[in-house]
C-alpha cells in the first residue's frame, strides 16, 4: 500500500484574473475542510499575474492550500524579456513549478534540453517541479506512447541527482487527452504512470521510485476521477478546465467520496 499522498494540483493555464484569482481561492478554502486537506494535497497553479494576490491570501489566512507557476526561466536573471525566474517564484514562496506542459512544448519549441535546464532552475530555487510529459495522438496510434513518455521522461532527468529526483512531480498528460474531453482510459493512464515509475527505479532506485507522486492528467472531472486514483501508480491529477470550476475542482479534491 502506497503511503504517497495524493496531489490535486489546478493549472489554471491563461484564465483568471487576479481578482478572479482571490475570489477562486477564498471558495476552494471555505469549502476544504482540515480533513480534505489531511487526506489529499491541493495546490493551484495560477498565472504570473495572479501569484503575489494568492500569496497574500494563502499567507494572510494561512490556507494549506500550495501555490506554485505554470513555468519558469532557465536563467536566473537578465535579459530575458517576457521571462520569470527562479528566485522570483521563490520570492513569492511558490511550492510547484509546472515544466514542460505540452502546450509550452508545443507553441513555444520546448524541448528536452529546455525542460532538463529549467527543472535544474527549479532545484536550484527550492521549487518543486511538475514535470509534465505524454504522447500526441499519431504516436499512441503507433503504440509508441510508452517509449515517447520515457524518453521525455530520461530527457527531463538528465544530471539530476537522486537526492533532488526524489521529491518530483511527474504527470502523465497524453496531449490527445487535454482539453478535448477524450480522457484515456484508466487502464491505459496506469500503463504508462507504472512504466514512468520503472524507468525511475532504473535510473535511481526502487525506493525512490515507491516515494515520487506520478499524476494523471487530460480531462480529468469529478465523474472520471475515482476511477483514474484507483490505479496503483497513480497518485492525483493535473486538472485543466474542471479546475476553474472551484465546486468541481472541490469534488475532485474529494474524489473518495465519490
Ligand atoms: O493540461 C492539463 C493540465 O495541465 C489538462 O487539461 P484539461 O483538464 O482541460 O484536459
Amino acid at each position: 500500500m502506497s503511503t504517497r499522498t495524493p496531489l490535486m494540483a489546478g493549472n489554471w493555464k491563461m484564465n483568471l484574473n487576479h481578482l478572479e484569482a482571490i475570489a477562486h481561492v477564498q471558495k476552494l478554502a471555505f469549502a476544504l475542510a482540515d480533513k480534505d486537506y489531511d487526506a489529499v494535497e491541493v495546490a493551484v497553479l495560477p498565472p504570473f499575474t495572479d501569484l503575489r494576490s494568492v500569496q497574500t491570501l494563502v499567507d494572510g489566512d494561512k490556507l494549506k492550500i500550495k501555490y506554485g507557476a505554470q513555468d519558469i526561466s532557465a536563467h536566473d536573471s537578465g535579459a530575458y524579456t517576457g521571462e520569470i525566474s527562479g528566485p522570483m517564484l521563490a520570492k513569492l514562496k511558490c511550492t510547484f513549478v509546472a515544466i514542460g506542459h505540452s502546450e509550452r512544448r508545443q507553441y513555444h519549441h520546448e524541448t528536452d534540453e529546455i525542460v532538463n535546464a529549467k527543472i535544474k532552475a527549479a532545484y536550484k530555487h527550492g521549487l518543486t517541479p511538475i514535470l509534465c510529459v505524454g504522447e500526441e495522438e499519431s504516436v499512441r496510434e503507433e503504440g509508441g506512447h510508452v517509449a515517447h513518455t520515457l524518453a521525455q521522461v530520461d530527457g527531463a532527468l538528465k544530471d539530476i541527482p537522486a537526492e533532488q529526483a526524489e521529491t518530483i512531480v511527474i504527470a502523465y498528460e497524453p496531449v490527445w487527452a487535454i482539453g478535448t474531453g477524450k480522457v484515456c482510459g484508466a487502464d491505459d493512464a496506469q500503463e504508462v504512470c507504472g512504466a514512468i515509475r520503472g524507468r525511475l527505479a532504473e535510473l535511481y532506485s526502487q525506493e525512490l521510485a515507491d516515494a515520487v507522486r506520478i499524476q494523471y492528467g487530460g480531462s480529468v472531472k469529478s465523474g472520471n476521477v475515482a476511477e483514474i486514483m484507483a490505479k496503483p501508480d497513480i497518485d492525483g491529477a493535473l486538472i485543466g478546465g474542471a479546475a476553474l470550476d472551484a465546486d468541481e475542482f472541490v469534488k475532485i479534491v474529494r474524489f473518495r467520496d465519490q
